[in-house]
């Protein structure tokens, strides 16, 4: 690591610096003295006035010595690619293409290098990164990772004064955007005849030097004395100072970036600008405008290049400007140097075969099979840092660079799936067969992102099994679906015995005993010592919640996701608000693609260095980023992709974790259960023991459901419903929707006619989350609610015509989306006969040709009902109860009124009882930083 320069050290160079000006100066004099016929015509006579010119007929043009003294650029050279010799820069300044080195000599002397791919100055480097040794073409040959490797490096470099000063001109021009904005009307009015723009897709608009001679247009010679002014550096711009001139005034307007000061009564512009200005200047009689002080190597760059002869007859010097960029990938097989302007660029990208330039982005792309031919060919040139692409890309394309596939989509052959279960391989929609093969394209490791609702489910399960030779499998997922995916594995794989699905229930269960593991995120961090041997396949769902790397629950999966053979990673959102958060995903993935999260960071996350460190909350390169999934990570689908093959409605059944049923819940339950099945009971007597039952339900039920509307949330849904029927559950829903801020409607019995229209609008208009909690009862009909596309039922009604008009509330005019119906089904519970006795009226209601609804088809677990002596006494009850005349109303009435906290059971439903276990009670406490992870900082 150097030490930065001291002030002394300083002058002392640029001292010497000066001298060597002085000496290369006299020497060129003296020549141009001796020949004078030459001088007479002027070197400007052999030289092609404007080098775009010339490249339009093929021909590239490039200028023999960038370190030449004039342009004050004091950087060693390569003698190979600039040959030092007068001769050769007063006839050869300018080389056809044959003649341009295609590759830096790899043997340069120490003393003499050059910088293409150096960041100046590196001295600016931020720390942190370790250094790389940059010097000469070789080494950038060797690809530093990306650029940010070279800013972070902590390098002084004792020659690079001046540079440093250019790099900064040129950070501003190279600015978002990349190129200056220009002015497209000056630009007509004022373009030359120039033909640099020939041969590329789209019209290369002339540079603003032609326009400006064209402006000025007068001759190459000064009026002295008449009006003087001088240039002054303001930041990262440069102002004027000098008395009114009409012509000059009229320079300035045609500058694009130029800004008017009303208080000072100054123009000022950026620095890309300043080369034209000063040109411009020197054409305009009787103007004199200073230079800025270390900018000289500019002013000699724009007089010399316009074809004007320099005082001392000098041939022209190259611009000093130092333009700094990078390489970026926008389709899967071309790449765009996104770099402010150069000249001896341009020329060089215009003998690329593939060059395309677009006029709105003013960009150039080319194909990845010409990217190592362009990048060999700008390390060679001096002023210009092209950042390579990433190494990941270029491992993840290299197809595409070796020019083995062109193909504009990914090619995935069909996967032969003979291994599984028939009955699921002939479920599988279109795009769901698709995306299995995919998966098995990428080896089994991947991110499938469809969108919420298209049946990650079955095809996670599908393409686990393809691989079922390498079980055990783990299944990791939010504890409120665990017993849901062990239904959907009963569904889809016939062949697997249901006593191999081992569901993880507590920390004390073992996680290694079923063929199928399923465990939450909680217990699987808890459980982490059992993960020896590693699983070779697991699943993910809901990935994004591994999303913050800190959280226990990303600790422990990452280094098993690592180490898996095949990782099938499950998130309709994974990601919210930033790519930061796609970070532990790709590389659950992938885990050589960004070992490190800064490298991600720099090149996705808009990396920026505060005071208190490197803030990765914004985003850069978005469009790389994508493809860059695409291609080896991620496979998503939005509905409205797949419509076609969608049903209308998908209805799921969600099995709610018993777990989270307090003992004494457990126990008021089973009493309620046996009272109704006890002999000699009076039929009053055994109906309020089902609403005692179906009261216990609602309360059973609450932290369940409030856990999975909270796990939606963060899965990203924005706008759903909640039906619900007790009192006591839509409160405790509204209480902890209020807790958490989530905004949200409610509707029952009590709200008015005026306002539940208000409310529903509310909800309509709601252009972030919400959701609206809604009775079973006293909001299924009037009401639209089109702008959501999910309906959870918390709860069970034993009127299935009910439940399909509250479904309805989503499904209508107005709603272009297929929508999602999640029933939560609670075991132990009265669920266990309204579910049945819902699917049976319905199948009833069907064969009559009254429904059109399956139920059955659609949801899992249809052998949900056990029907034991027991079961069936209770589930004839309520059969019976319902069907009762007035059975309905006195449910109704007991259900609105039910209050736990009266009952004597003692059993009470406080915050505990809501969050359940002290895990829970994490869990919920990680919820609590819900505003900060769904909206960006
Ligand atoms: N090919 C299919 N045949 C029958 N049912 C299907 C099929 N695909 C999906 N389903 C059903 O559609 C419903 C939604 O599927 P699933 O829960 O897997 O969606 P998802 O993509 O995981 O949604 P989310 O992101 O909301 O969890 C489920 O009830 C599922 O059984």
């Amino acid at each position: 690591m150097s030490l930065p320069l001291t002030e002394e050290q300083r002058k002392k160079i640029e001292a010497n610096r000066q001298k060597a000006l002085a000496r290369r100066a006299e020497k060129l004099l003296a020549e141009q003295h001796q020949k004078p016929a030459q001088s007479k015509q002027g070197p400007s006579q052999n030289l092609p006035r404007d080098p775009s010119k010339s490249g339009s007929h093929g021909i590239f043009f490039k200028q023999q010595n960038p370190s030449s003294s004039f342009h004050g650029d004091e950087r060693p050279q390569n003698p190979h690619s600039f040959p030092p010799n007068t001769s050769e820069q007063a006839k050869g300044m300018w080389q056809r293409p044959e003649e341009m080195p295609t590759a830096c000599p790899s043997h340069q002397p120490p003393n003499q290098v050059t910088v293409a791919g150096i960041s100046p100055p590196l001295a600016n480097s931020p720390p942190g990164v370790p250094s790389q040794q940059l010097w000469g073409c070789e080494l950038g040959q060797g690809h530093p990772q990306a650029s940010h490797e070279t800013q972070s490096t902590p390098f002084t470099n004792t020659t690079h004064k001046p540079l440093a000063k250019a790099k900064n001109f040129q950070e501003t021009a190279a600015s978002s955007s990349g190129q200056p904005p220009r002015d497209t009307e000056l630009e007509t009015r004022m373009a030359r005849p120039s033909t640099s723009g020939q041969n590329v897709s789209g019209s290369v608009t002339p540079r603003t030097e032609g326009r400006l001679q064209q402006k000025a247009g007068t001759p190459p010679h000064r009026v002295a004395g008449s009006q003087q002014g001088r240039c002054i550096r303001n930041g990262e711009r440069f102002q004027v100072k000098i008395g009114y001139n009409e012509a000059l005034i009229a320079v300035f307007k045609s500058l694009p970036s130029r800004s008017y000061d009303p208080a000072t009564k100054t123009w000022n512009f950026s620095m890309t600008d300043y080369g034209p200005l000063m040109k411009a200047a020197q054409r305009l009689p009787g103007i004199t405008l200073q230079p800025l002080e270390g900018a000289e190597g500019h002013v000699e760059s724009a007089s010399t290049s316009s074809g004007i002869i320099a005082k001392t007859g000098l041939p022209a010097a190259p611009s000093l400007a130092f333009v700094k960029g990078q390489c970026v990938l926008i389709s899967r097989a071309r790449f765009e140097a996104d770099i402010s302007y150069s000249e001896d660029l341009i020329a060089l990208f215009k003998q690329m075969d593939s060059r395309k330039y677009d006029v709105k982005t003013r960009k150039w792309s080319f194909l990845l099979e010409e990217y190592s031919k362009l990048m060999e060919r700008v390390r060679c040139l001096p002023q210009v840092q092209l950042d390579p692409l990433p190494k990941t890309l270029t491992l993840a394309f290299a197809a595409q660079l070796q020019k083995t596939s062109l193909s504009p989509v990914a090619d995935v052959p069909e996967a032969d799936l003979s291994r599984v279960d028939s009955k699921l391989v002939s479920s599988l929609l279109p795009f769901q067969r698709a995306g299995v093969n995919f998966a098995i394209a990428q080896r089994g490791r991947l991110l499938l992102a469809d969108d919420m609702g298209l049946g990650k489910t079955i095809q996670a399960i599908c393409i686990a099994a393809y691989y079922r030779k390498e079980w055990p499998l783990l299944v990791v997922v939010p504890s409120s679906v665990r017993f849901t995916w062990e239904q959907a594995f009963r569904r889809w794989l016939p062949s697997l015995n249901p006593v191999d699905i081992n569901v993880v229930v507590t920390g004390k269960d073992r996680l290694t005993d079923g063929l199928v593991n399923i465990v939450s995120f909680d217990l699987l961090s808890k459980l982490e010592k059992q993960l020896k041997p590693p699983f070779k396949v697991v699943i993910i769902d809901e990935s994004h919640f591994l999303k913050n790397i800190k959280t226990a629950r990303c600790r422990a999966a990452v280094p098993l996701l690592k180490v898996a053979k095949r990782v099938i990673l499950l998130s309709g959102t994974p990601a919210m608000s930033r790519p930061a958060e796609l970070y532990t995903q790709i590389l659950a993935v992938k885990p050589t693609f960004f070992p490190q999260f800064h490298a991600f960071g720099l090149r996705y996350c808009g990396a920026k260095r505060q005071p208190w460190g490197w803030d990765y909350s914004g985003s850069s390169n978005l469009g790389e980023l994508k493809l860059l999934l695409e291609e080896a990570v991620m496979l998503r689908r939005l509905k409205g992709d797949v419509l076609s093959q969608l049903p209308a409605k998908q209805r799921k059944m969600v099995v709610v974790a018993p777990g989270q049923i307090s003992a004494r819940t457990r126990a008021a339950l089973d009493a309620a259960a046996k009272e109704m099945t006890t002999k000699d009971r009076t039929k009053q007597q055994q109906k309020e023991a089902l609403i005692l039952f179906f009261n216990r339900t609602a309360e059973a039920k609450i932290p369940s459901v409030i856990e999975y509307i909270l796990d939606l949330l963060e899965s990203g849904r924005e706008k759903f419903l909640v039906f619900a029927h007790h009192k006591v559950v839509l409160d405790a829903i509204t209480k902890e929707l209020e807790r958490k801020r989530v905004q949200h409607i409610r509707i029952d019995g009590s709200t008015s006619s005026a306002d539940r229209e208000d409310l529903c609008q509310q909800f309509q208009l709601s252009p972030g989350p919400a959701v609206a909690v809604l009775s079973i009862t006293a909001a299924n009909m009037g009401l639209t609610f089109s702008s959501a596309d999910l309906v959870v039922f918390g709860e069970l009604f034993w009127n299935p015509g009910v439940l399909m008009q509250a479904e309805d509330r989503v499904h209508r005019i107005g709603q272009s989306s297929s929508v999602s119906i999640h029933y939560l089904v609670a075991r132990g519970t009265a669920d266990d006969y309204l579910w049945p006795l819902i699917q049976e009226k319905i199948k009833v209601l069907g064969e009559a040709g009254l429904s059109e609804t399956n139920f059955s088809e659609m949801t899992e677990a249809t052998d949900y009902f056990y029907k034991d002596s027991k079961q069936q006494k209770i589930y004839d009850l309520f059969q019976k109860s319902f069907e009762e005349d007035g059975s309905d109303m006195e449910l109704l009435e007991a259900a609105e009124s039910f209050d736990p906290g009266s009952q004597d059971t003692g059993d009470t439903l406080d915050e505990s009882t809501l969050t359940g276990s002290p895990v829970k009670k994490k869990r919920f406490e990680f919820f609590d930083n819900w505003d900060s992870f769904t909206s960006p900082l």
